[in-house]
């Protein structure tokens, strides 16, 4: 198509990725993010990232050694690399595969199927690209479905796909057992400090937002060049990654990207901002990017979980004294600024600082 390589933002983002690769085309030069010739110091390691079994945790039979042990664990993969593979988390891989699946045949639908749940471009909710960024930024080479799910009255099942047929159901099982999860994970985070376990449960508030995004990266012609998600910190408390056996996601340690293994039956469960900020700094919030793949398609389902709206959040009291100080102020709604700051390009954590 003549002229394709100066296409406005609006137009790229009101199509999508799955659609330009259907029709042969080449990656409009918004979608290109890096110099051919810059080093991108790869080949990228395996990360090896924690895992973590949740089981321990929960339950009853466990001797407290093995259990203080798995919290030092856990304690330690949250201060270095921000995120932790979890196993042992009562979600069985057979069901695992099944949102995989959904996820795939949902995406693989005619587009007339998938536009039904179309957003307008500067939307965030329903199927599309993310919103147009600042003056600047790349475009990401993905497509995705956003929908809210808890608080139940937060939802608009207007984007809720019909198809596939399980979708709804699948959709709802699964977060229903991240409900779980999350309980299970924030309460042993907390152990893991020698805080109260509810702490952070409380911080969340009876009210905190789970939302789930469904990524699809299509084959790329220019991988080397394109990313499928730039650089990023997610405001989120945390959240909860379903990939598929397709690698992609890379972390960011000491400059160094890594690639995060894809393992069946495990959830990557990865620190946003706002754990940084209630456990004073001493967890990390890992960024994070994801790069694009020649010859296979992925998928990956984000699961956020974010404090309750108009609910302050903090550092934990227990974690401020005279020798590590407050770094951060409470802040209410920190997703906000941090989907500004990122549409920028940038990370918005300074502006929670002390
Ligand atoms: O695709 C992935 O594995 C990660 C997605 C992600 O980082 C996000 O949706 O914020
Ligand atoms: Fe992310």
């Amino acid at each position: 198509m003549a002229g394709a390589s100066t296409l406005p933002a609006d137009f790229l983002l009101s199509r999508r990725v799955q659609e330009m690769v259907i029709n042969g085309e080449e990656p409009a030069s918004l979608y290109i993010c890096r110099d051919e010739k810059e080093d991108q110091n790869g080949p990228f390691p395996l990360a090896p990232i924690p895992i973590i079994d949740l089981s321990l945790f929960s339950s009853s039979t466990t001797i407290s050694a093995e259990r203080e042990e798995e919290l030092q664990k856990l304690k330690s993969a949250l201060c270095s690399w921000g995120c932790f593979q979890a196993i042992g988390h009562g979600i069985p891989t057979s069901f695992l595969d099944k949102i995989r699946q959904v996820t795939r045949e949902f995406f693989e639908q005619p587009m007339e199927e998938k536009k039904k749940y179309s957003k307008g471009v500067g939307e965030v909710e329903g199927y599309g690209g993310d919103p147009t960024p600042e003056e600047g930024q790349f475009l990401d080479w993905q497509d995705r479905l956003f929908l809210t799910v808890y608080p139940e009255d937060l939802r608009d099942t207007k984007f809720w796909p019909d198809t596939p047929k399980s979708f709804r159901e699948v959709l709802e099982y699964y977060t229903t057992k991240m409900r779980m999860m999350t309980e299970t994970v924030s309460k042993s985070m907390a152990k893991s400090l020698q805080l109260e376990e509810n702490c952070f449960l409380n911080q969340f508030g009876e009210r905190a937002v789970l939302s789930a995004r469904f990524n699809y990266y299509s084959c790329c012609p220019r991988p080397e060049i394109v990313l499928g998600l730039k650089p990023h910190a997610d405001g989120t408390g945390y959240t909860i990654i379903l990939q598929d056996d397709v690698e992609g996601l890379q972390v960011l340690k000491e400059e160094q990207w890594f690639t995060v293994p894809t393992i069946p039956d495990a959830l990557l469960v990865l620190m946003g901002d706002q754990m940084q900020i209630m456990t004073n700094g001493i967890f990390k919030s890992a960024v994070h990017r994801v790069v694009t793949n020649k010859e296979k398609e992925r998928t990956s389902v984000a699961v956020f979980y974010t404090p309750e709206k108009q609910k302050e959040i903090g550092p934990e009291e227990g974690l401020v004294n005279e020798e590590t100080p407050r770094l951060f102020k409470n802040v209410k709604d920190y997703e906000i600024v941090h989907w500004e700051y990122y549409q920028r390009g940038m990370r918005a954590l300074h502006t929670a600082q002390v």
